[in-house]
């Protein structure tokens, strides 16, 4: 049986980078945003609900605002709740779908959210990225064109990274200074004789 593993870190951390490795190393990645914002283009029944729940300007000319929803959502906790319960469902299945169909002694599945929204517990393991805060901060500010207050927002829905990182089997420190490539492949071969026992 393959093993399912995830692959998490807040916001900035460095997740798809270090999934980009796995990638390499032929390991396929489920990346649960994509899958997300997939989801949200095209199931119309979901468009539906989310128009309903935040207002038809949400998908204005027929193409999700993610700034507006985004401004919404992560200034109301109450909001982004309804938001996770109409987009996660839908998700978590193309995920479960995704990884019966792999051939791999492990895949991985990355996604921001395992702890805050309780899917850890499908998994075999789970690899945590690490990075201190204001490089995170910096780093998504730089990618995303968005201000501090808009990362801080984001921050603030997501456990704290300590904790997190104390939640998760491996951890891969990406904070600038160590290398990456030699820590993901230490953990690659622990998985493969994991997956071999
Ligand atoms: C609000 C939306 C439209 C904003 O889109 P945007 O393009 O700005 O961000 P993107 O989706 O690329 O997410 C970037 C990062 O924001 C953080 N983030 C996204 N959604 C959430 C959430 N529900 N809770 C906490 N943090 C989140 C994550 O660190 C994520 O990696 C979008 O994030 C969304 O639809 N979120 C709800 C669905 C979701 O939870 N997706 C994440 C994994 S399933
Ligand atoms: N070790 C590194 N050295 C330099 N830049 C890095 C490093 N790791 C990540 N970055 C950069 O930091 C930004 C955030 O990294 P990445 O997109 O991999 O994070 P993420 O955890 O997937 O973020 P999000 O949760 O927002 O999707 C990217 O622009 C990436 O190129």
């Amino acid at each position: 049986m393959i093993l399912k593993v995830g692959l998490t870190g807040g916001i900035g951390s460095g997740k798809s980078t270090v999934a980009g490795i796995f990638k390499v190393l032929g390991i396929p990645v489920f990346d649960a945003d994509a899958a997300a914002k997939e989801i949200m283009a095209k199931d119309e029944e979901l468009q539906q609900a989310i128009m309903r729940t935040f207002g038809d300007e949400v998908y204005a000319g027929g193409q999700l605002n993610r700034k507006l929803l985004a401004g919404i959502v992560f200034n109301d906790a109450f909001k982004l709740e309804q938001l996770n319960a109409l987009v996660h469902p839908a998700t978590i299945k193309a995920a479960e779908q995704w990884m019966q169909q792999q051939k791999t002694p492990y895949a991985v599945k990355e996604a921001a959210l395992f702890f805050e929204a309780g899917t850890a517990t499908d998994l075999d393991y789970v690899i945590g990225v690490f990075a201190p805060k204001p490089l995170r901060i910096h780093r998504v500010m730089k990618r995303d064109n968005v201000t501090r207050e808009e990362v801080l927002a984001r921050m603030s829905r997501q456990i704290d990274e300590d904790i997190k990182m104390r939640l998760c089997d491996f951890v891969v420190e990406n904070n600038e200074q160590e290398l990456l490539i030699p820590q993901v492949l230490q953990v690659h071969e622990a998985l493969i004789s994991k997956a071999g026992n």
